[in-house]
């Protein structure tokens, strides 16, 4: 009998982890979802559980040992790890020069310390079960233009995707991928909280503008749907993108061109 793969979803109570999650449980997948809100992890848990095998683990990202906890209760509990999605991220939106340390610290801590603790994490299990390994990282079109009042998550996401070519070309050698998908505008809670802020920001815009602004601007002609995202991690977590290493690939319906 084949054992199901594994694959570990951070960030995944809602929005485009929840998506993800959803897509490798339909793909055969055993899934662990995460989150640092319980109430909505075991909400999802309780949703997703007639999709197939999920087990949920309440973490933050942040944190070495929650991240290293993550991973054991995983194996603990599946036997093993295939896929680690570093999902889980948070956004910043303020004018440049009022940007400041509290702002820098939870942005960078979550978005790029927690992307590294979970390829650390995910990579150490890899190399003790002697196989190999994809980790998949959220990175954004932020990774790759600098916007306006999204300087510190723009940094982060920048941050991310060097992180995701230098953990490529690292990991290489022992068979471990580590790719990133980049989404352009998704109508998530994200979304919703950046809409907010950029209209506190300038207000001379109403609520809803800058997110027609954003997704106006779409070649495709519409806003994400976390199945979109889901379409491309499926496809990083499968082994059709097995000869695919250290690229920050952009699913954005033609928002950003590089
Ligand atoms: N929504 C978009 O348009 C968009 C675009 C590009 C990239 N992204 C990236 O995709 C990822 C998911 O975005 P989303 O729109 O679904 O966001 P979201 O805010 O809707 O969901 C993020 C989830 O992560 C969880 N989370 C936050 N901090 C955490 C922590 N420290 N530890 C564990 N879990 C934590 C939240 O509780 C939430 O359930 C993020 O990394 C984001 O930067 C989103
Ligand atoms: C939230 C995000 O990464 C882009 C700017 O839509």
């Amino acid at each position: 009998m084949m054992t199901k793969k594994v694959a570990v979803v951070t960030g995944s109570a809602g929005g485009l982890g929840r998506g993800i999650a959803e897509r490798l449980l339909k793909d055969g997948f055993s899934v662990m979802i995460h989150d640092i809100n319980k109430e909505a992890l075991t909400k999802t848990e309780s949703e997703l559980k007639d999709l197939g095998d999920v087990a949920s683990f309440v973490g933050d990202v942040s944190k070495k040992e929650d991240q290293e906890a993550l991973v054991a209760a995983t194996v603990e509990k599946f036997g093993q790890l295939n896929v680690f999605v570093n999902n889980a991220g948070v956004e910043a939106v303020t004018p440049f020069m009022d940007i400041d340390d509290k702002e820098l610290e939870r942005t960078f801590k979550i978005n790029v310390f927690g992307t590294v603790y979970g390829t650390q994490a995910a990579a150490a299990q890899f190399i003790k079960q002697g196989t190999s390994g994809k980790i998949i990282n959220a990175c954004s079109i932020a990774g790759h233009e600098a916007y306006e009042v999204l300087g510190t998550y723009s940094a982060s996401k920048h941050a991310v995707k060097a992180f995701t070519h230098v953990a490529a070309k690292e990991l290489a050698s022992k068979h471990i991928t580590v790719n990133a998908y980049c989404p352009g505008v998704a109508k998530t809670k994200m979304w919703d909280r950046i809409d907010e802020e950029m209209v506190k920001a300038d207000p001379s815009l109403k609520p809803g503008e800058p997110f027609a602004k954003f997704s106006g601007e779409i070649a495709l002609g519409r806003y994400e749907t976390p199945t979109d995202v889901a379409n491309l991690v499926h496809f990083l977590a499968s082994e059709d993108s097995d000869y695919i290493t250290g690229q920050a690939i952009l699913v954005d319906g033609g928002l950003v061109y590089n």
